[in-house]
């Protein structure tokens, strides 16, 4: 079996909204930061809707066309270094409306996922502007399941449930968390990979937009709750490298999945 050892690194960005180009520009300027540090990273994961932030009102027109040059770039980026690039997620305009959509790109350049994502935060009106994904997504990373979400939908636990029980072994979240909930962000990206043993690595962008400030804080959680690296409040590159065996061990001696009980799991008078 290839080694189960990764390098993540997360570029916890300012986003400047509305500018697809200048976004797009400072993204790969932070790859290839990133590129330069020993060791290098396996995987490079982006926050979510780094392309124009939360100009909701304004997509039309700045929003990527459906598999467009954004796409090729992340998948040329991917080959170019040889790495696997968990894209954040960018806005995206198809005919059916806009999506807030999650790309991954493996090392070959191949596009490992297209997720949409399912839940929409209504605090920001993104349900007035967006249209909701219909499915949950799982790719390979090496020989392991990885799954994919973004933001709002790690509040749903049931999600991250689904995608543990599907075999993920490590959830990657791209985000754009405001304040004040800072205290939401990290208790429950740490419930999510206690209950679930896995993985968590999420990645939040700093600075503000029109309504918004952004914490960063973005994280790597290992399957015992431990936070093995966070952000501080700038843009960054936060880094740790994971051992997806860990998920195993950690389900091996504490055995939550051998023990649910599902059919219980349903009210009764
Ligand atoms: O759930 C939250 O508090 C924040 C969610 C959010 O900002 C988003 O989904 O974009």
């Amino acid at each position: 079996m290839a080694s189960q050892q990764y390098h993540i690194s997360l570029l916890q960005m300012d986003i400047r909204l509305a500018d697809p180009q200048y976004n797009q520009q400072r993204a790969g300027e932070w790859i290839a930061e990133a590129m330069k540090a020993e060791p290098k990273p396996d995987v490079i994961v982006l926050p979510e809707m780094w392309n124009t932030g939360y100009a909701l009102d304004r997509l039309d027109g700045i929003a990527e066309p459906e598999n467009g040059p954004i796409c090729d770039w992340l998948s040329e980026t991917a080959a170019h270094y040889g790495i696997t690039i968990v894209g954040g997620s960018i806005s995206e305009q198809r005919s059916s409306g806009f999506y807030n959509t999650l790309y991954a790109y493996a090392p070959d350049g191949s596009q490992l996922t297209r997720y949409d994502k399912i839940h929409l935060f209504k605090l920001m009106d993104e349900e007035k502007f967006m249209q909701p994904g219909e499915q949950t997504t799982l790719f390979p990373l090496g020989d392991v399941t990885a799954a994919a979400s973004i933001c709002y939908d790690i509040r749903f636990p049931e999600l991250a449930r689904t995608l543990a029980l599907a075999g993920a072994k490590v959830w990657f979240v791209p985000a754009e968390w405001p304040n004040p909930r800072l205290h939401h962000w990290r208790t429950l990206l740490t419930a999510r990979a206690i209950e679930n043993q896995m993985y968590v690595i999420a990645c939040n962008r700093v600075g503000r937009d029109e309504k918004s400030e952004f914490f960063g804080h973005s994280m790597i959680i290992d399957p015992w709750g431990e936070v093995i690296a966070e952000g501080g409040e700038e843009e960054g590159i936060i880094s740790a490298t994971i051992d997806l065996e860990l998920s195993e061990d950690v389900r091996g001696r504490i055995p939550v999945f051998a023990d649910r009980r599902p059919e219980l799991y349903k009210h009764q008078d």
